[in-house]
């Protein structure tokens, strides 16, 4: 019999030896990974690698196939997922606000866990300070009254942040959070994700991007998948590099980086003379 390991309280995620199949196809094949508190992960790879598949996990939203997922020190599987989920804050650009409601609502619907406001649910005083406490550190001080359709996809993006935070989340879900954005509200969101690095530092995150350009300065590890396996992963200088995001990527890509931040350029690859 084999030996299971419990799960470590120290850990914010581990994964061990994690396969998922989906209709009959193997797309995670033996993932080990651990992520500890206050670190700030990238999870990189190209199209179809398995990243939204890692994320489900991360999220507690998917079971594994085979091996074990910890999540907060709790095992997927052993325990309930929804109670699980209350404690991860996920910023997904696709949230789908549909009616005119405040940026401060948009917050406090983080605390009812929907995407509209809740009829009958009203928040207590303290929980409207909490949720201006955190449109003032994504920089929406101003814009607390402003309704979603009227707002920018910077401030959206950045809302949404706040949203995620205003339930005092450990884990920071950021999925492709950047998508949409014009290159300088791009950069307004970084620049909130560094700020908050360095105002809550026990918080831990993980961001899943195609685009190197999206890291937030703040990134201190990395892993890169391809093909539902690990091609690298550890500190973030290390394997953010030309090397392993050229094998990854099946391309030569250079990669460099500069104030803190990376960029990447894709090689022309050698033509056939005719
Ligand atoms: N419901 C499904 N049924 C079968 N295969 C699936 C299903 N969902 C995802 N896959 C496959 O699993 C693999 C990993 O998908 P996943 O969405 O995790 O990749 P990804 O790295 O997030 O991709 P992208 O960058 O395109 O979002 C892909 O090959 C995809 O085609």
């Amino acid at each position: 019999m084999t030996h299971r390991r419990d799960p470590d309280p120290g850990a914010v995620l581990d994964l061990h030896r994690v396969t998922f199949r989906r209709e009959g196809t193997e797309i995670l094949h033996g993932i080990d990974l651990r992520v500890d508190p206050g670190e700030r992960w990238a999870l990189l790879g190209p199209n179809g690698a398995g990243k939204s598949t890692i994320l489900g996990f991360c999220g507690a939203v998917e079971h594994p196939t085979s091996g074990t997922v910890d999540v907060l020190g709790r095992r997927i599987g052993r325990v309930e997922l929804q109670a699980l989920r209350r404690e991860i804050g996920h910023v997904n650009p696709r949230h789908a606000v549909r009616s005119a409601i405040t940026a401060r609502e948009v917050v406090l619907t983080g605390l009812t866990g929907t995407l509209e406001t809740v009829m009958r649910w009203a928040p207590t005083s303290a929980q409207i300070d909490r949720a201006d406490a955190m449109l003032d550190l994504v920089g929406l001080e101003d814009r607390r009254e402003v309704v979603w359709p009227t707002m920018s996809q910077g401030e959206r993006g950045r809302a949404l942040i706040a949203r995620a935070l205003v339930s005092d989340p450990r884990l920071l879900l950021l999925d492709e959070p950047t998508t949409g954005l014009d290159v300088a509200a791009r950069e307004q969101f970084l620049e909130t994700l560094d700020d908050l690095s360095e105002h809550h530092p026990e918080l831990t995150t993980v961001l899943v991007t195609h685009h190197l350009e999206e890291l937030p300065a703040s990134t201190t590890h990395a892993v890169v998948i391809a093909h539902g396996a690990i091609v690298s992963a550890g500190a973030a200088s290390e394997v953010v590099t030309t090397e392993v995001i050229s094998r990854a990527f099946e391309h030569p890509i250079e990669v460099t980086r500069e104030g803190g931040r990376w960029g990447a350029r894709a090689k022309r690859r050698e033509r056939a003379a005719s």
